[in-house]
């Protein structure tokens, strides 16, 4: 946590747009018309007005740092304004809108690093889009953990809503890649890091962690694949031998429903829709895309860019006033806490 945030006068936190023809400039607009009945702390906007102003009809106000936006917020949307040089069509991503995404969330992570921003909220990104402007990292968790100076493996991706929180042991790799990336070091490291995280960030002082299975039936004893006997069981017995109270391999069909989900904080999911389907089927219009083991806080709405609705005036902001919220909880949940609070 940079040495400058306090409780006092927590700067205001970064909000990238995202893809600027996405829903991304919709929902931070109507996230800040909504900003006092949500109770929402002061927050600024990285990215091009020009594209807000084209599917929102707010006010908007152009802002040279991040320190003018708390005397503009009541009546403006403070934006840090990142030009983009060509013409922003809502529903049609192009190659620019893809460097402007990219320079924004750059913008964003220096900003949050400084501690000039409290914590850095991510508009949805078309990683395709992305990735065809030479973008080599899977997703942003990736890329802010490098600017962070964080190993790739000890970012962890989660997603929370009020009912559940998972974490995708793998990520973004195609599935018949899947039983071949997990291993016993994988898996405890994405264990250690969620059980910090869930410490610093909720408060949490002693998670509670159950592991999916990868197999059906997780793995039936070993008829149904050896995944669970061979990998995932021998982390979840070395993890628990060193004090972690985490459960598992369990057949990941029964993981998610209510009762269970009561019995635990967070869920160890070997693969990204094993992970994200539950998730967003209960809570995806207030689900949170949280990258736990940064030095920074950072959030995002657990949904992507759609295109196919952007421009519309449909779109919910709902999970992006969800990303601002819990951004800002565990900002002020870290700020309570000795460095030595959560090991
Ligand atoms: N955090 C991020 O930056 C994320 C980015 N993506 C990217 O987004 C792009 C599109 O991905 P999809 O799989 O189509 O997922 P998506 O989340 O963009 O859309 C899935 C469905 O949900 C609807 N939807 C999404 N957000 C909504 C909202 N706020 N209000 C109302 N309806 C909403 C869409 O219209 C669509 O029907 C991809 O390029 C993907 O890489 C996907 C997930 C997260
Ligand atoms: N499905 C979650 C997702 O795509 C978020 O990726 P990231 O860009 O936040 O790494």
């Amino acid at each position: 946590m940079p040495a400058s945030l306090s409780h006092d006068a927590l700067p205001p936190l970064a909000v990238t747009l995202g893809d600027p023809a996405g829903i991304g400039p919709e929902i931070i607009g109507k996230a800040w018309a909504v900003r006092e009945a949500h109770g929402l702390s002061p927050f600024f906007v990285i990215g091009s007005s020009r594209a807000i102003s084209a599917v929102w009809n707010g006010p908007i106000a152009r802002i040279g740092s991040p320190d003018e936006a708390r005397a503009v917020y009541g009546s403006a949307l403070p934006c840090l304004e990142i030009e983009c040089t060509g013409e922003i069509v809502p529903g049609q991503p192009d190659a620019d809108g893809a460097h402007c995404a990219l320079h924004a969330l750059e913008i964003g992570i220096g900003l949050a690093k400084s501690g000039v921003a409290s914590a850095l909220v991510t508009g949805p990104v078309g990683k395709s889009q992305l990735y065809a402007v030479g973008f080599t990292h899977p997703g942003q968790t990736e890329f802010i953990a490098e600017r962070c100076g964080i190993a790739r493996d000890n970012a962890v991706m989660m997603l929370a809503g009020p009912s559940l929180r998972v974490i995708p042991v793998t990520i973004h790799i195609p599935l018949r890649d899947v039983a071949d990336a997990l291993s016993v070091d994988l898996i405890r490291v994405r264990a250690l890091v969620t059980a910090r995280g869930l410490c610093r960030n909720f408060g949490i002082e002693k998670p509670r962690l159950v592991v999916a299975g990868l197999n059906p039936h997780a793995g039936e004893n070993g008829n149904l694949g050896r995944e669970e006997m061979e990998i995932i069981q021998p982390a979840v017995e070395s993890l628990r031998a060193e004090g972690l109270e985490i459960s598992g391999p369990y057949p990941p069909d029964a993981l998610f429903h209510e009762s269970m989900r009561e019995t635990y904080d967070a869920a160890l999911c070997m693969y990204h829709d094993q992970a994200l389907i539950p998730l967003k089927t209960l809570h995806f219009d207030e689900g949170v895309n949280m990258t736990l083991g940064l030095p920074i806080v950072r959030t995002s709405p657990d949904h992507g860019t759609a295109f196919g609705i952007a421009g519309q005036n449909i779109a919910s902001p709902g999970a992006m006033i969800a990303a601002i919220r819990m951004a800002e909880k565990a900002v002020r949940g870290r700020l309570t806490l000795s460095e030595s609070a959560c090991g």
